[in-house]
């Protein structure tokens, strides 16, 4: 199975996971899930290999052969799957196909494939060399390259090490040592995150599926949101504003915060998502929060003031390519109308600060055009504003003149970045 249509990459498998008649078991539908997420975040590598042993390039070949070519390396060269059964799976796979012309040509490709050392390939820009061994679109590769050389291979190689799962405690309903003791009972392994009221998981299927994420005792959320969220300094009887809020995630971790006093208001632009912030809400017991529809771009006279502001805007996502794989393959193309979007957004924001607010700015990429010159550029509009260095940093995170940085190899987490401006 391989994703040759268009579509979030999540959706199609499962999609097709629910065609499957009988169902698969968990186990074959977690080996199935390998399989496809593995081809995909390391496709231009395995096409890159297979293209030295096949007569034409692999994009061209029918599309059922193709993805068994590719599916079947990435079984044999990244899932651990002794080379022999890789090779007869997807022999037998062709045949199934109706390719049984084909399968020959797949027995001996994959062979010849998995025995390749790619490190023997030569590349005349390492830009090229980066997109290829990381399998990262040219347009990705040149980013992460232009604002960071050498270095962007280490970021490219940490978006394949999944981490652990982190998660919020909601202290609107349990404790640290309370929720560590439930989650254990449900057959999870529990760490205590870096900071309060934050827990390092692992959980034996989905975080959703625990009967503690239903009664609402936590949210799942990585470290460098926790951290965003929480420079924010929200606290009870604030009045504090989510300009960009959908699913809710960061709003949940100001509400538990805010100890559900005060105001939240929670918008976004979109409103087939507002019902996710809702759905938090209720899961969670938040009750300060009200949700509605807003462009966070176009001032709204009839919102009122607030002591916070967070702007966590629409961004490339550059930093989340580890979790989200469709990332790698952006063209980047709308990039310029989204940085200026960005920038109307922050200016925006200001618009609803009280005096002695703060204005919190964060998105989930690590590109420059996107963070630090978005500060530079509002702090040169609006000289009456400075950035405050958070309180406290996690280990690996960079607190630069224009606001923190979170690189994946460093923070073992996902790249992000947070800027904290108040008036000076
Ligand atoms: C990075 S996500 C926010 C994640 C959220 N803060 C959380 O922690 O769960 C960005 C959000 O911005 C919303 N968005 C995009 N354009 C917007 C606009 N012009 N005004 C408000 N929200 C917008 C998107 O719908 C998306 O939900």
């Amino acid at each position: 199975m391989h994703q040759e249509r268009d579509g979030y990459s999540n959706l199609v498998l499962d999609a097709e996971l629910k065609k499957c008649e009988p169902p698969l078991s968990r186990r074959d539908a977690a080996f199935a899930a390998g399989i496809f997420y593995t081809t995909l975040e390391r496709q231009r590598l395995i096409d890159c290999c297979l293209n030295q042993f096949t007569r034409k390039p692999v994009v061209k070949l029918d599309a059922p052969v193709r993805a068994i070519l590719r599916a079947g390396l990435a079984q044999a060269k990244f899932l651990d799957v002794p080379l022999p059964a890789a090779v007869n799976e997807s022999v037998k796979l062709a045949k199934a196909f109706g390719k049984t012309s084909a399968a020959g040509m797949v027995n001996a490709v994959l062979r010849r494939a998995a025995a390749f050392d790619e490190k023997t390939l030569s590349f005349p820009q390492p830009v090229e060399r980066l997109a290829v061994q990381y399998s990262l679109s040219d347009a990705v590769a040149e980013f992460l390259y232009r604002d960071y050389g050498e270095e962007a291979f280490a970021i490219a190689e940490a978006f394949y090490h999944r981490g652990d799962t982190f998660i919020r405690v909601n202290t609107l309903k349990t404790g640290d040592a309370a929720l560590t003791d439930t989650l254990r009972a449900e057959g999870c392994e529990v760490r205590p995150g870096p900071w309060p009221h934050c827990l390092a998981v692992r959980f034996p299927a989905s975080p959703a599926a625990t009967k503690a994420f239903a009664q609402g005792l936590f949210h799942v959320q990585g470290l460098a949101s926790q951290f965003a969220a929480l420079c924010t300094a929200a606290q009870s009887g604030q009045r504090v504003l989510d300009l960009c809020a959908a699913p809710g995630g960061k709003s949940l971790t100001m509400a538990e915060a805010m100890h559900n006093e005060g105001t939240l208001v929670s918008a976004d632009a979109v409103k087939s998502r507002l019902p996710l912030i809702e759905q938090a809400f209720a899961r969670c017991g938040v009750t300060c929060g009200s949700v509605r529809q807003g462009d966070a771009s176009q001032f709204d006279e009839s919102l009122g003031t607030f002591d916070r502001v967070l702007c966590d805007v629409p961004c490339s996502g550059l930093g989340v390519i580890g979790k989200k794989p469709d990332i790698r393959f952006k063209t980047l193309e709308n990039l310029s109308s989204l940085v200026s979007l960005q920038q109307k957004i922050l200016q925006n924001a200001v618009r609803y600060l009280a005096q002695n607010g703060r204005l919190v700015y964060s998105t989930c990429t690590i590109n420059v055009n996107e963070n630090e010159d978005q500060i530079r550029t509002f702090c040169r509009e609006h000289p009456e504003f400075h950035v405050v260095a958070p309180q406290t940093v996690p280990e690996g995170a960079a607190v630069g003149e224009w606001g923190t940085l979170f690189l994946p190899h460093r923070t073992a987490s996902d790249g992000f970045f947070t800027a904290i401006l108040e008036r000076v």
